[in-house]
């Protein structure tokens, strides 16, 4: 990889994002990554992102996601508002103007609005157990024996699998407990994102995801999508829900199927860096 990076975050969920728009497509070495992620003896990110030229014609440019561990990502929601607000920095994309931006899970689009938010059209949750994908078949909520204990999640696609788990309060400890347990459960053949969701009222939720590939984040943008879509199909929420997070707040808009999913939140730039 390039020796230069630039590190952000969005509300906490820190990235490397590395601009490979003039270098062939490559796949980084999950090692490396995994080195490199380290918080101890590396740079310390929760993803690895990288800018490239599109494979889509209709985007405007192609981006990578890798996870701490190495293994790779097919979304990554606060990811693309960091991308976003690189590309408007560099003079890449213009401010107020929706932009087709390529994930590996297919085009999203963004627009960088002013006081470094962005807005991003997600594209249309996916509850097809193909898509998360899911070893059985389609309900509203599904039950798994998980650590001991029966576990009621849903689950949904956003471009990357999630499972959804409400409970009562956060600070249960059950929830430190049963994050790594559900996020390499066998139902899951391709492990999961899992967020534990409280609601607060129809317009708010507050949320801790344990990332596949990452562990506990501060915040995780398709966690945020994830609830506030699965408690919009189970009538717990609203079509606009605040979804609060340990490193800070996500606004979700879905109107319900048949509809795209937005996101909105903030892009911050930490610092650049060389390796
Ligand atoms: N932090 C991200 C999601 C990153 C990828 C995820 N861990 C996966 O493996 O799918 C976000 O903001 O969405």
């Amino acid at each position: 990889m390039p020796s230069r990076f630039t590190k952000m975050h969005g509300i906490g969920n820190d990235f490397v994002i590395v601009d490979w728009r003039e270098d062939a497509p490559r796949v980084p070495n999950a090692e490396r990554v995994a080195a490199l992620a380290d918080r101890h003896t590396g740079i310390g990110f929760d993803q690895l992102i990288s800018i490239e030229p599109p494979r889509d014609p209709s985007c405007a440019f192609y981006y990578g996601i890798w996870n701490a561990d190495g293994s790779p990502s097919g979304q990554c929601g606060n990811g693309v508002r960091c991308v976003a607000a690189w590309l408007y920095r560099d003079g890449a994309i213009e401010r107020d103007t929706d932009v087709r931006l390529e994930s590996p899970s297919g085009p999203v689009t963004v627009r960088v609005l002013g006081e470094g938010r962005v807005v991003v059209d997600m594209g249309e949750p996916d509850f097809t157990p193909a898509a998360i994908p899911l070893d059985r078949p389609l309900h509203a909520i599904y039950t798994a024996p998980v650590g001991g204990e029966d576990v009621s999640f849903g689950a949904v696609s956003m471009g990357n699998p999630h499972a959804v788990v409400f409970v009562d309060d956060l600070a249960d400890p059950r929830v430190d407990r049963l994050g790594p347990l559900l996020t390499v459960h066998p139902v899951f053949p391709e492990g999961v994102n899992v967020g534990f969701a409280q609601r607060l009222g129809p317009n708010h939720i507050r949320l801790r995801v344990h990332e596949r590939g990452s562990g506990w984040t501060r915040a995780c943008g398709t966690g945020a999508c994830a609830a506030a879509a699965v408690a919009h199909a189970l009538g717990l929420a609203a079509s606009i829900v605040d979804v609060e997070l340990p490193g800070g707040t996500l606004t979700i808009e879905w109107q319900g199927p048949g509809h795209t999913l937005w996101m909105i939140g903030p892009a911050a730039f930490v610092f650049e860096g060389e390796v």
